[in-house]
């Protein structure tokens, strides 16, 4: 790469400077970041930083927005459950999306250049020259990136191409420096793949047990700069992630109702999770969806469906609804832009191509611009990139370590291991599917091989592991990631210790309240470094379970019976025994109280005060 010298950078970049990784650094810390400013009187577009640029007034905080939007739709009675399930299908009409997924692979570094993957650091801090065009620079395809975006189009049950190749794709705005975004277009690296979705992902249950939709292909591809707009004109930009890499997943339009699109992107979500292949979700910008949206006459009277997608014919016209970044605005939007079609079309109108917004919370979507073609985009391979090559020995060995996928893991946790679908699924979506193998390997170091053991434990220790543990975590504030449920030794919960723990639970020598107890310990000396050996820790605290004598029993019942319940009991009223069960229970230590032993010791009492 050329060498820029950095006075010459600074005619781009105001106070930029080559820092010595070749990344970009802003000079000052005060220059949090970039603001492209309106036009000037001279006409001309300045770039300056200044961390005191004033907030225009009228500028709402984005929780408060959230919230007013919000407390709008609740007041309009929209997204209420009633609403929603009467909203997936209509009479006359049939709805057809497509959807595309764009993932930031989880890789340290750029797609064509070394500066640093980051999110939510100062901006401005991680861009290199080629990120920003600067001329003289070129790319460098990362490697490494291909690991993960194979990882992801192997899960999606793509055919990986050994040879693919990398395009341009031109527009001009300001998130894109270079006037073009390098994407795979002739030639990407996977194609054909599909994603096959259950009743229990969510999907519409007008759409049945199961539905497949077909992926269209994988392709590789740049992120463009951010862009945080404010009031009054003011567009500030963040480069640290341009140039990020991303693969878009383009599926076929065969999905027919708005909660089997949001269904579909969840579950995408979750399977590149899995396979690693994406370390940020929806809510932290690391997965954003296009909907394509399109309606057709279900009677076929008027032809208003002449479209055709990739072999899939008799389509309405599409408008395409862009960066939508939450499961419930993927449902929302569509609702939306379908209605508002269908509006059109029965007022005689037509559906123009377009590229359309959608804001949180609001009612309709908003036309951004019409959309552009394929000749608008002048496609071109791009000259200073080879082919990509992926050896059928990596595509293979990528095929064998993808471990057992989520679909799979929730078959074993319900069959095998006695667990609803709602927790298998809860399970699975944990800690990056470390808290479902600390699960399964918890159960099976106490069940050893037997099938029915298996069962029972594993309802047992899913609570355990899933609402005592998750519990804990929520509490201490530690982010669940961090909590490194992989039993691998330097585990937070230790595997071993907890083992114990439920081991004693089971034999009787502890009771349940106890047990919450020293989990609880458990938790903080493993945290703070302290001793996790569960008998010891049972044992100083005199927590062993010691069951009451006869004496006890009658002493404790003794002290709570009420001559008037008694006599009401006497009477014939036994469902006031249950009553007096319940005292016993709370008067006894921690679980101590054994409610059938409790029960016995009462009736007979009673009996002998009727004699
Ligand atoms: N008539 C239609 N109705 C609904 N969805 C459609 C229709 N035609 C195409 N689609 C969907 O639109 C998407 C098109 O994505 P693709 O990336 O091929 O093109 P694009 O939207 O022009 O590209 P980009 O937005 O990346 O510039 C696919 O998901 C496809 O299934
Ligand atoms: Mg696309
Ligand atoms: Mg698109």
């Amino acid at each position: 790469m050329a060498r820029i010298p950095p006075m010459v950078l600074r005619r781009y970049i105001c106070g930029g400077h080559i820092p010595t990784k070749g990344c970009l650094r802003m000079k000052t810390t005060r220059a949090r970041a970039t603001a492209l400013s309106p036009v000037t009187p001279q006409g001309t577009r300045l770039l300056h930083t200044d961390a005191n640029t004033a907030i225009p007034e009228g500028t709402v905080a984005f929780r408060k927005q959230l919230k007013d939007e919000a407390k709008k739709r609740k007041a309009e009675g929209l997204g209420s459950k009633k609403a929603k399930i009467n909203n997936q299908v209509l009479e006359k009409w049939k709805l057809t999306v497509g959807i595309e997924i764009h993932a930031q692979l989880n890789t340290p570094r750029k797609l064509f250049s070394n500066a640093a993957s980051t999110i939510n650091e100062e901006p401005n801090t991680h861009v290199a020259l080629f990120d920003l065009a600067m001329p003289g620079s070129q790319p460098k395809f990362q490697k490494e990136t291909l690991i993960p975006a194979v990882r992801a189009a192997l899960a999606l049950n793509c055919q990986i191409s050994t040879s693919s190749r990398f395009d341009r794709k031109h527009y001009f705005h300001w998130d894109q420096p270079a006037g073009y975004q390098i994407t795979q277009y002739y030639q990407p690296f996977a194609r054909n793949g599909y994603m096959t979705l259950y009743a229990h992902d969510g999907i519409a249950k007008e759409d049945g047990d199961e539905i497949r939709i077909g992926i269209k292909q994988v392709q590789m591809e740049q992120d463009t700069a951010k862009t945080m707009t404010q009031p009054g004109g003011i567009h500030l930009l963040d480069f640290n992630r341009v140039g990020l890499p991303l693969i878009e997943i383009i599926t076929l339009p065969q999905i027919h109702h708005p909660s089997t699109a949001a269904a579909f992107v969840r579950k995408v979500q979750i399977l590149l999770d899995a396979v690693d292949a994406c370390v940020l979700g929806m809510e932290s910008g690391g997965l954003r969806a296009d909907v394509n949206v399109s309606v057709r006459r279900r009677d076929g009277t008027v032809s208003d469906a002449g479209h055709t997608y990739a072999g899939v014919e008799g389509l309405g016209q599409r408008t395409e609804i862009k960066n939508l970044s939450s499961f419930k605005a993927v449902e929302d939007a569509i609702i939306a832009e379908r209605d508002r079609q269908i509006e059109v079309l029965e007022a005689g109108g037509k559906i123009e191509g377009e590229t359309r917004g959608w804001t949180i919370g609001s009612s309709g979507t908003r036309r951004l611009r019409g959309k552009e073609g394929e000749v608008d985009y002048r496609y071109m391979p791009d000259p200073e990139l080879g082919p990509v090559l992926i050896s059928p020995a990596l595509i293979e060995h990528l095929q064998n370590t993808l471990g057992v996928l989520p679909d799979a893991e929730i078959t074993i946790l319900t069959e095998e291991y006695g667990l609803t679908i709602k927790d298998a699924m809860s399970l699975v979506s944990l800690d990056n599917g470390g808290r479902a193998e600390f699960f399964r390997m918890a159960v099976d170091r106490i069940a050893g091989d037997s099938a029915s053991a298996k069962q029972t434990l594993g309802r047992l220790c899913g609570n355990w592991v899933l609402h005592e543990l998750g519990g804990l975590t929520l509490e201490s504030g530690e982010t669940a990631s961090d909590l490194n449920f992989d039993a691998s030794g330097n585990s937070l919960m230790p595997l071993e210790d907890f083992v114990s723990l439920i081991k004693f639970l089971e034999a009787g020598k502890i009771t349940g309240k106890t047990s919450k107890k020293v989990l609880r310990t458990l938790f903080e000396n493993s945290l703070s470094g302290a001793s996790t050996d569960v008998e010891k820790i049972i044992e100083e605290n005199d927590l062993w379970f010691r069951p009451m004598s006869t004496e006890e029993y009658q002493n404790l019942a003794r002290s709570i019976l009420d001559p008037k319940v008694v006599e009401q009991i006497l009477k014939g009223q036994n469902g006031k025994i249950m009553f007096l069960v319940g005292q016993m229970m709370k008067m006894g230590e921690d679980g101590q109280v054994d409610p059938q032993k409790a029960r016995e010791v009462l009736e007979h009492i009673i009996e002998e005060s009727r004699t």
